[in-house]
């Protein structure tokens, strides 16, 4: 039986980022993978989803700017739109995989479960030994336990649909929902969100998550809130009736945005010590689980943090780092920034909470006025000392804005740090001065 200093499961973004440092560091080092190398985030998740994005964020911008240098905005074309995200998403799993044997790692493809606290037995068959164990599995969507419930189709179905239908649902309010929904509108279609409650991405402060209900709205998508959805019947014609108390609602598509679920069972888990729940893995600070051999990181883990693939990065250079004892620390978190891609964006970081608030409209700003957005607004929190602890950004640029407040807060900045910078005008960075 082969046996290696470090045997990886699952090659994500979490997992690979922590085979290459071993290696790098001079481990022997193996990793498995029972499906796409690469994992979600390339295959099925932020990059696929940013490629679509930019076609529907060319098309806001000319609806912008239309009778202000442009006539006619059409549609984003799905079809062409999709192969083009093709070119990004098909060559993924073979090129990582490529890359990994090319480095010198040992790639396993196939199903592993453990027999026993050191050993994994892959595919029933082929048993590998390893003096440490790195769980990086991920997530996968979960799917309402309703009636009918096989008719709901994923985030996943959904990055690779042939075509865009006429009229399509999304059930639920977090991040997926919000930027499938964002997508699936700019291609002319008839979009609704169904959610159970009325608090859509919770994790924001309600009245930027109202700003960005309403420029949807305003684009035309259908919200339903306080409906829980009980069954999913398919109609005479081939579409979908989705059936809550006192609600029907019609559809070509149903799509399930209801959170996701760890990969943490199909591993025999506990053949190996090592506990979880239905959040995931539980570890302690330093990314232990049970079994003091065996770590877990990325998607997978039962901690507080967003689940992002900086975030899985992260956790694995940690990993790597204690494994070869570059470290004995607890892991540390720096701000983590997180992002809403629709269109507009929507992103935070940090506390939303401190002594100082500094709430502005922004939209009049020659930042967003040049473009025309039609909302812009950011809010900073400030701490006694004023410094920036947190931020919340609402623009077409969010995302690259909330980037600066994380070093910002990072760098412990007041008013009086930042202007002793000079940042290229006119750029949404070159406001900071009047933002913190
Ligand atoms: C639609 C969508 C959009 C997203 N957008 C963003 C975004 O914009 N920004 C962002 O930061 N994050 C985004 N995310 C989240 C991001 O994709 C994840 O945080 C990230 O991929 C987690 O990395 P990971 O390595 O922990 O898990 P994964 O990327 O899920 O990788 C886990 C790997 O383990 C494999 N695996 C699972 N079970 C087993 C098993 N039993 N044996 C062997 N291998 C196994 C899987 O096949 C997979 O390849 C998005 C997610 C989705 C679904
Ligand atoms: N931009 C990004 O960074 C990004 C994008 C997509 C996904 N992700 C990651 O993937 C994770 C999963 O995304 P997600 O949107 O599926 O999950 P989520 O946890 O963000 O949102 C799930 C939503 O479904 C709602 N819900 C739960 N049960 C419901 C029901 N019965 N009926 C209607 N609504 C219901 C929840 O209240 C919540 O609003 C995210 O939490 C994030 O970690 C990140």
């Amino acid at each position: 039986m082969e046996k290696f200093d470090t045997i990886i499961i699952g090659a994500g973004p979490a997992g690979l980022a922590a085979v290459y440092d071993l290696k790098a560091a001079g481990q022997k080092v193996a990793i498995v993978e029972n499906n796409l190398w690469g994992g979600t985030c390339p295959n099925r998740g932020c990059d696929p989803k940013k490629v679509l994005l930019s076609g529907v964020e060319a098309r806001d911008r000319m609806i912008q700017l239309q009778n202000k240098g442009f006539d006619e905005v059409p549609y984003v074309n799905w079809k062409q739109l999709e192969s083009f995200k093709e070119q990004f998403t098909d060559p993924v799993s073979k090129s990582s995989r490529a890359g990994i044997v090319k480095a010198g790692i040992t790639a396993i493809d196939g199903q592993p479960k453990f027999i026993s606290e050191d050993t994994l037995r892959v595919d029933g068959q082929d048993d590998y030994q390893a003096d440490k164990f790195i769980i990086a599995t991920g997530q996968r969507p979960s799917y309402l336990d309703i009636k009918g419930q096989e008719h709901l189709l994923s985030s996943t179905d959904f990055l690779s649909l042939k075509a865009m239908p006429k009229d399509i649902t999304i059930i639920g309010a977090g991040y997926i929902a919000f930027e499938l929904a964002t997508i699936a509108n700019a291609t002319g279609s008839k979009v609704h969100i169904i959610h159970h409650n009325d608090h859509p991405l919770k994790e924001f402060n309600e009245d930027f998550v109202s700003d960005l209900v309403d420029q949807l709205k305003g684009k035309g998508i259908d919200f339903n809130f306080n409906i829980d959805t009980k069954e999913i019947a398919v109609t005479e014609d081939g579409q979908y009736t989705i059936k809550a108390d006192k609600f029907e609602l019609t559809t070509d598509l149903v799509i399930g945005a209801t959170g996701r679920i760890p990969n943490a069972d199909f591993l025999d888990l506990e053949k190996a010590g090592v506990e979880y729940s239905r959040h995931g893995i539980v570890v302690n600070d330093k990314l232990q689980s049970t079994n003091s051999n065996i770590y877990a990181i990325g998607d997978v883990v039962a901690t507080k943090q967003p689940k992002l693939t900086p975030v899985g990065g992260f956790e694995a250079n940690y990993v790597s780092d204690l494994l070869t004892g570059k470290t004995q620390e607890k892991i540390e978190f720096p701000p983590i920034p997180t992002v809403v891609y629709g269109s507009p964006k929507l992103a935070k970081v940090g506390v939303q909470n401190g002594s100082k608030v500094i709430d502005q409209d922004v939209t009049n700003w020659f930042t967003y006025s040049h473009t025309n957005e039609s909302k812009a607004r950011i809010r900073t929190f400030l701490n006694d000392n004023d410094q920036v602890v947190g931020a919340t950004v609402f623009s077409n640029d969010a995302d690259s804005m909330i980037n600066i407040f994380t070093l910002a807060i990072k760098q412990h900045m007041s008013h009086q740090d930042v202007i002793k910078q000079i940042f290229a005008y006119p750029t949404a960075a070159s406001d900071l001065e009047y933002l913190i």
